[in-house]
This record gives C-alpha cells, sequence and structure tokens, in this order.
C-alpha cells in the first residue's frame, strides 16, 4: 500500500488530522487504528451514553496489559504498577472519556511558547478552539458557534441534589458559583462544560470529524484492527510503517509522509522502538539508533489526584441513571509559592460508578491542575506486544504532595460542613485504586455484589459508618488522616491516582533544545518525513482536561502539514 500521508493512531486527535488533511482532494490519506471502528449507526452503547463510567472501563476499549506507577510505596514494600486505561477504538479518548470540555488557562499556551514552542500562546490558540466548537450556551469572543463539537453546560433538569448542595456550600465558604468554566480564568465553582450533542449524547471525532460525508471522500482510507510496528525509514526520512493485521499478518505501507496519532503512551513507544530516543536506552534493547534524541518518552505528565466521598441519602443521589455524572466543578488557587492561580480543581461528582454503590456515592474528586511532578516511560523490550514501563512518578514534587493533602482536607470540611446537612451521610477518604476498579468492572457478577453491598449499606442505619470504614475504606477514617499529619501524607503517597491525562512525552520546542523532540510546527527533530500531533508534543500540563487541548493542537498541525510549512 501507498499513500501521500500516513496518520499512526485514530484516537482524538488522529481523527481530527484524517479530516483536515483529507480536505486536499491531491492528498492521499490513510489512517491506521489499533481499535475498533465507531460509526454514526454502529456505535457501542455505552460510548454513545451521557453517562461515561462504562466506556472505558470495557476491555474491548483500552490497551488492557497497559500499566504505570503511579505514587510511592507502602512501608517495606516495592512500588506496584496499576492498570492504567488508555483508549484503543476509533476516535480514542474522545471515545471513552469522561466528556469535559475545557481549554485552561491563557497563561498555560503563554508558558508553552516560553518553554520552546514558538507560536503556541494563547493569542494564537485560541482562534482554533473557537473554531472547534458550537457553544451552545456562550457566544462572544472567548466561545465559537459552528464548529464540529457541540458544547453545553449541565441544566437545572440535570444538576444533582448533591452536587447543587456543594456548589452552594463553597459558594457560601468563599468560592463563588460562575456562570462558565470558559469563560475569563477565574476561581470559583462552574457548572461542567461538557461535548454532549443536541441529542444527548457523546461525540468521539470519529463521528464530529469523521462524518459520513468525510468517510466517503475517495482519498480517505481507514484500517481499523491494525496495529502499528515500527516505522520505516531511508537514511534518515520516514517513508513509512510496518503495521499488524488482527491475525498477525504483517505490512508495509509507504507513505511521503508520516504523522503519529498514537497518545502520549504510545507515539513516544513508536518513536522508540524504531530508533530514535536516547542512545544508550535503545542500544541496551539491541535496537539500531536512528537518531539520538534524550527528551523521547521523558516529561511526562499527569494530573495527580485524590477523592473525598460520601455516602448520599435517598434524596440526594442521582435521579436519571443515564445523567452525565461529573456535573460542576471547583477551581481555585493553591496559593502555594511559585505556583499559578487555579491551579487547583477538583470534580464535583454526582456518582462515582455506574453500580449501585456508586449511584449512593458523591464525591469531590481533587486533581492538582498545574502539577510539578515528571515521570518517564521507557521500552522495556523490542517485542512490539510488550507495553513500555511507565512511571508518573507523581507526588515527586514537593509541592505537588503538599497541595493534594491539603485538598483532602478541605474537601473534608466542605463534605461536613453543616450547609451539607440532608445530603450527605458518613464521609470517607476514597481514591481510584487497583482494588477500586477491580470492582468497578462491569459485569452481571460485580452489579450483583454491589447490588448487595448497597442494600447492606443502606439498612446499616447507625452501624453504617463502621461497615463503610471496615468494607470500603479498609480501616482508613477521615478523622485519623486530618488529625496525623504523617498518617495523611502516606494515604496520598500511596493513595494518589491520576486523571488519564497523560501528555509531554514528546514535547515541541527549539533545535537546540537536548530534551525537545518535536518542533513547534510537530516535526520530529533530526530526521525528515515525521510529525506528532497529539498529547505527547505538550511542553507543560494545561490546567484542563486534555481533550480538548490536543485536538486543538490535532488542527494546528494538521493546518501546518497542509500548508506545507517546515
Ligand atoms: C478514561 C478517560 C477519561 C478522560 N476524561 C477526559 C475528560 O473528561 N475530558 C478531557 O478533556 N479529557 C479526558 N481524558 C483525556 C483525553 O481523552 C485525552 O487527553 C485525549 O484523548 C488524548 O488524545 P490523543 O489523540 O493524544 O490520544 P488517544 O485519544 O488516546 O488516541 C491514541 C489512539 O492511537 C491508537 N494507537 C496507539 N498505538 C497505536 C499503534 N501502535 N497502532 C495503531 N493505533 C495505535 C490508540 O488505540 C488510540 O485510539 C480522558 C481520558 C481517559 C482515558
Amino acid at each position: 500500500m501507498n499513500t501521500d500521508t500516513l496518520i499512526l493512531g485514530g484516537g482524538s486527535a488522529g481523527c481530527v488530522l484524517a479530516a483536515r488533511l483529507s480536505e486536499d482532494p491531491h492528498r492521499e490519506i490513510v489512517l491506521v487504528e489499533a481499535g475498533r471502528n465507531v460509526s454514526v449507526g454502529d456505535i457501542p452503547a455505552e460510548v454513545q451514553a451521557r453517562y461515561p463510567g462504562r466506556a472505558y472501563l470495557d476491555r474491548a476499549n483500552i490497551w488492557c496489559r497497559l500499566t504505570a506507577l503511579m505514587g510511592g510505596a507502602a512501608r517495606n514494600a516495592g512500588r506496584r504498577p496499576r492498570r492504567y486505561e488508555q483508549a484503543r477504538i476509533l476516535g480514542g479518548g474522545s471515545a471513552i472519556n469522561a466528556l469535559m470540555a475545557n481549554r485552561g488557562a491563557p497563561g498555560d499556551y503563554d508558558e508553552w511558547e516560553a518553554l520552546g514552542a514558538e507560536g503556541w500562546n494563547w493569542e494564537a490558540c485560541l482562534p482554533v478552539f473557537r473554531a472547534m466548537e458550537a457553544d451552545r450556551d456562550f457566544g462572544g469572543p472567548l466561545h465559537g458557534s459552528d464548529g464540529p463539537l457541540v458544547l453545553r453546560r449541565i441544566g437545572d433538569a440535570q444538576i444533582s441534589p448533591f452536587v447543587d448542595r456543594v456548589m452552594r456550600t463553597l459558594d457560601r465558604r468563599g468560592h463563588p458559583i460562575r456562570p462558565d468554566q470558559n469563560g475569563i480564568w477565574e476561581d470559583g465553582t462552574f457548572r461542567g462544560v461538557v461535548a454532549v450533542d443536541d441529542r444527548g449524547e457523546r461525540q468521539p471525532t470519529s463521528l464530529a470529524y469523521l462524518t459520513p460525508e468525510v468517510r466517503r471522500r475517495p482519498n480517505l482510507t481507514i484500517l481499523t484492527g491494525h496495529v502499528a510496528t515500527r516505522l520505516l525509514f531511508e537514511g534518515t526520512r520516514a517513508i513509512g510503517a510496518e503495521v499488524e493485521a488482527a491475525g498477525n499478518e504483517r505490512h508495509t505501507i509507504d507513505a511521503r509522509q508520516i504523522v503519529l496519532g498514537a497518545g502520549a503512551i504510545h507515539s513516544p513507544t513508536l518513536l522508540l522502538r524504531s530508533g530514535i530516543g536516547p542512545a544508550g536506552e535503545l542500544r541496551a534493547l539491541g535496537i539500531p539508533v536512528l537518531c539520538d534524541r534524550r527528551g523521547v518518552g521523558r516529561n511526562l505528565m499527569e494530573h495527580p489526584s485524590i477523592a473525598v466521598a460520601t455516602w448520599l441519602p435517598p434524596g440526594a443521589r442521582e435521579r436519571n441513571p443515564g445523567e452525565h455524572h461529573e456535573q460542576a466543578i471547583w477551581r481555585y488557587s493553591s496559593g502555594l509559592s511559585g505556583t499559578p492561580a487555579g491551579d487547583m480543581h477538583a470534580a464535583i461528582l454526582s456518582r462515582a460508578g455506574w453500580h449501585s454503590v456508586g449511584l449512593r456515592t458523591g464525591s469531590l474528586f481533587f486533581w492538582v491542575n498545574k502539577s510539578c511532578s515528571r515521570g518517564f516511560l521507557r521500552l522495556v523490550s523490542r517485542d512490539p506486544a510488550v507495553e513500555p514501563e511507565v512511571d508518573f512518578r507523581m507526588l515527586s514534587d514537593e509541592r505537588d504532595l503538599t497541595r493534594l493533602k491539603a485538598a483532602l482536607r478541605m474537601g473534608a470540611e466542605v463534605l461536613l460542613d453543616p450547609g451539607m446537612d440532608g445530603v450527605r451521610d458518613v464521609v470517607f477518604p476514597a481514591s481510584y485504586t487497583p482494588r477500586v476498579a477491580g470492582i468497578a468492572a462491569p459485569g452481571a457478577w460485580n452489579a450483583m455484589q454491589r447490588g448487595a453491598l448497597a442494600g447492606l449499606l443502606d439498612g446499616a442505619g447507625p452501624l453504617r459508618a463502621a461497615l463503610i470504614h471496615a468494607v470500603v475504606t479498609q480501616g482508613i477514617t477521615l478523622r485519623e488522616l486530618v488529625s496525623d499529619d504523617d498518617a495523611l501524607t502516606e494515604f496520598v503517597r500511596l493513595n494518589v491516582g491520576g486523571t488519564w491525562h497523560p501528555s509531554g512525552t514528546c514535547r515541541m520546542g527549539q533545535a537546540d533544545d537536548p530534551l525537545a523532540v518535536t518542533s513547534p510546527l510537530g516535526a520530529v527533530l533530526g530526521v525528515e518525513g515525521l510529525y506528532v500531533a497529539d498529547a505527547s508534543v505538550m511542553p507543560s500540563i494545561p490546567r484542563a482536561n486534555t481533550n480538548m487541548p490536543t485536538i486543538m493542537i490535532a488542527e494546528r498541525i494538521a493546518g501546518f502539514i497542509r500548508d506545507g510549512h517546515r
């Protein structure tokens, strides 16, 4: 097979790249995606749903062997990797994520430019954000009205009694309720902006960008169920890729130009496997070094998280099980020296899972929105079936630990505030541990078990607190954590999780920056004909969920490639 532009990875970014680059009828495009197809009329119900809590737990939609190290280890024990969900489906993260649609602070993009990504300041990025969206609630200079992604805020009829009361309680405590999360960057609480279309359904980029009309273009070929195993080069010029179809049949696709959209874990992995990366590490695995670039797989970023949860009395529970659950957010500034405004984020969740216990649990899911810790990923085998080692080194920067500990304390205060009387019951610490992930797997057995536990907890009356502490938090109480700093440190270090926002592993920068992997145009430094255009290229993590920033990146780099910038 032979094409002009070969796009590897059909995720949030890859589908945008395919749609935009195929607008030029003279350019042949092949899009290769490892996961299954998603199209209008052929979309799994859990992917289409506005309630997203099943899609990312379905093993058919994710890279099942991928694990990652998050934070610290228990005393006298090694660090243990946990499953780390990343999409393997056409549309990528946008087909399984929590639908939150925000961009971060203007300062995040000005920072990208300051770090060497020339031309990526807020003034340059804002018009692209606007062009991507059709905001159904707000207009004006910060919003778009006719882009492919419909955005809206959770309405009065949808908001759960618990979420509504948290917002009012926070308002009374000095964190004002504000109308627009995507408006002026300021602290407060906001109804969540979600990418939900006018029928109330998810819009993965595999539908919003790869519309039936786009798919009919004769110059666009979409290959799903195909895994790219390695890039091919002639000298230092990329000339194609080796791909493996289901059934292990390998073949090559020749191309004039290759664009990686395989995401922040698998785009650097493909570079490493193809000989682009830290020379010593590659040689140790017997991979011939094509280009010694130390930055490949470094600068791995996430938003470290921890939660405070409460058992919900019946009247405070989500009334519609199909409703989106991340209904509001709380943005605040830690005030810690060297951190910017609005560096902290809490998702105010009406429920904690698809099952009966989840439906009865509300939570404040905190994350450090401007995190300072940086991790890495590296190959451990030449075998393309073996996932890389991923180590986020969360909280390795003390500032992240300090902020997350303070967040847990604040969350406890808010949920225990008398203003919450009637919509909260027992308050307890929570996090997305491997145990919780196991329990959360969709299926009849888990549904039955959770149903029995929910019934037990509902009927437990004065024994509920003891039962939650025994079964849910396994002996850890909130009182102990907020009164004992060492216990809190240990709990946060052990239980810190992510938010599924990996980024930065092929970061943009200037050619003389030894840790830069791509130029500000997305071109891989040191070789020709190869680009990266996904969450990997972010120089620093934005104060945002990362889907909209990634789509903006794909839009811009597609534009650079289309216009022939070098
Ligand atoms: C569970 C979850 C919840 C999230 N919630 C939100 C949210 O609410 N809001 C938000 O803004 N962001 C959210 N995110 C993050 C957001 O979805 C990602 O930042 C975004 O999808 C990244 O886009 P990407 O194109 O870089 O990578 P992806 O969307 O992950 O796409 C990469 C694609 O490449 C494919 N691929 C990888 N390797 C190969 C290969 N070798 N050959 C062929 N194909 C390959 C993968 O299968 C995948 O489809 C969430 C993510 C997850 C996983």
